[in-house]
């Protein structure tokens, strides 16, 4: 079944229309890909996220942490992070994505989730901070989970699943036509780690 990942087409779009989605699958042997995976898991910063939710104050179950550059602001659900600056992991990381993918990156959202029942609903990168259009590298490390998006006017839907450290690119309109989400399981109990890698605009 390994065979497989090595026929993994980079350049194939996983969206039919209105944007574009690259999956590269697995970047890292499963020696680094562990060894990213226990590093990212000591070294985070790793926080529970407030959200405000229809006016209401909620800690999520999920984990984040918010580096970069610069210590930028991010804003969403209301709330505000200042970035972190980059670990040694992170940088390294960082170097390999943006080799890989031809693109550059100035911060990167980190998500912790300790089981399947931990996901993440429904929505879009497109906060106004962001680059408009920016390409966004997503590592994922861990559990394998799926990932699916759904176009914002004709509901269509697209689902993959990211593997242990796999890479996936979303580019141009992606976050101006589709959303997605990690939909949440009850049949993963491990854990997963995720980064997105973005373009804050200074
Ligand atoms: O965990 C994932 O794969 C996705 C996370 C995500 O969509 C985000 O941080 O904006
Ligand atoms: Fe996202």
């Amino acid at each position: 079944m390994e065979l497989f990942d090595e026929l993994v087409d980079k350049t194939r779009n996983w969206l039919p229309k209105d944007g574009e989605v690259n999956y590269y699958g697995k970047i890292f042997s499963m020696e680094e890909a562990d060894h990213y995976f226990n590093t990212l898991l000591n070294t985070i910063a790793w926080r529970n996220d407030e959200a405000i939710i229809f006016g209401k104050k909620i800690i999520t179950k999920r984990k984040v942490a918010w580096y970069g550059d610069k210590p930028y602001e991010y804003t969403y659900s209301n709330t505000t992070k200042h970035a972190l600056n980059w670990t040694a992991a992170l940088l390294e990381l960082k170097a390999i994505i943006e080799k890989e993918t031809g693109e550059t990156f100035n911060s990167c959202l980190l998500n912790l989730y300790h089981s399947g029942e931990e996901g993440m609903a429904w929505h879009s990168d497109g906060e106004t901070d962001l680059k408009k259009d920016g390409a966004i590298g997503s590592l994922s490390f861990g559990a394998e989970r799926k990932f699916s998006f759904k176009h914002k006017q004709t509901n269509e839907k697209v689902e993959l699943v990211l593997k242990h450290g796999s890479l996936l690119v979303m580019k141009d309109i992606t976050q101006t036509h589709w959303l997605h989400r990690l939909p949440p399981t009850k049949r993963i109990t491990a854990p997963r780690v995720n980064l997105t890698f973005r373009t804050m605009v200074e």
